[in-house]
């Protein structure tokens, strides 16, 4: 039987790094703290075959290696934003090793919410994750994908679903009031000059989350497919640097609970809210 390696690729995961910005002016007790923490994944691909297929482990930087790179870089880079810092890294890996063809860096914040105040106290946000996805290969475009996931959305009115395909199969009926409510996971694309370090991932980030929450609001939704391409439209409206948009909404059912006693009336106020089956909707909208 003949063989052959197809496709490899290795690197580290779950690289977890936290960093303190410190304007070291003051006490540590006394000055204003920064706190960013990221999990990074970094993937190589490359003139690795040889380690597949031959246990030759010459040219493999070691995926711990690949984990010390990423604290080093943490320690000279702001971590301003996942996307530049992502960058920093998969350009660390192209630069330094000629043999690396492409590196691709996955990353999630965690955000830390000033508690207060505080200089330096911190409270997790585990809603709303920031995430970027950056792609380098050599003599190709750079991309990078930012995105956020575990964005727990619902509107109370202002939603229903009707006229949808009738036969023998269908038992839910028409409703032209229900609560929508979904865990929204949006990821949007910036390919070669948007993709640079030198682009404003912060404020692009902050214009598509506005632009997708209003747009959850902004209508009547028929449908969560309606409302997810509307979401998208309004975010690429608000992003001429992205490309395209890609959204996932669960419909994260709340069903009229049926009260007892018999006879009780349930005017859309209590709800039998169910994780599964779920409805899964999902699309790409591009320019
Ligand atoms: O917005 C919806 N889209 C569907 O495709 C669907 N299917 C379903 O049972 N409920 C809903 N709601």
């Amino acid at each position: 039987m003949s063989v052959h390696l197809a496709r490899d690729s290795y690197g580290k995961h779950r690289v977890r790094v936290s960093k303190v910005r410190r304007p070291r002016e003051a006490p540590a007790n006394q000055e204003r703290h920064e706190f960013v923490e990221v999990s990074v994944d970094v993937e190589l691909e490359g003139d690795f075959a040889a380690s597949f297929t031959a246990g030759d482990n010459r040219l493999v930087i070691a995926t711990d290696t690949c984990k010390n790179t990423v604290y080093a870089l943490a320690k000279d880079h702001d971590v301003a934003t996942i996307e530049s810092f992502g960058l920093a890294i998969a350009e660390h890996f192209l630069e330094r090793y000629d043999h690396v063809q492409l590196c691709r860096v996955s990353l999630t914040e965690t955000v830390w919410d000033r508690l207060g105040e505080s200089l330096h106290g911190f409270v997790a946000r585990d809603r709303a994750t920031p995430t970027a996805v950056v792609t380098l290969e050599r003599d190709a475009e750079s991309e990078v994908v930012a995105g956020v996931a575990k964005l727990l959305i619902a509107k109370t009115t202002e939603s229903g679903f009707s006229d949808f395909h009738r036969d023998e199969y269908r038992t839910l009926p028409d409703v032209d009031d229900r609560i929508l409510a979904t865990e929204l996971t949006a990821q949007w694309l910036y390919r070669g000059e948007g993709a640079g370090s030198g682009g404003d991932f912060l404020g692009n980030r902050r214009a598509v989350v506005d632009a997708l929450l209003t747009a959850f609001l902004d209508h009547y939704s028929r449908s969560v497919q309606e409302t997810l391409y509307r979401m998208g439209s309004a975010a690429l409206e608000a992003c001429p640097e992205a490309d395209e948009i890609t959204l996932t909404m669960p419909n994260k059912h709340h069903l009229l609970a049926k009260l007892v006693p018999e006879g009780t009336t349930n005017d859309n106020e209590v709800f039998v809210v169910t994780d599964e089956p779920f409805g899964y909707i999902s699309g790409t909208i591009k320019r």
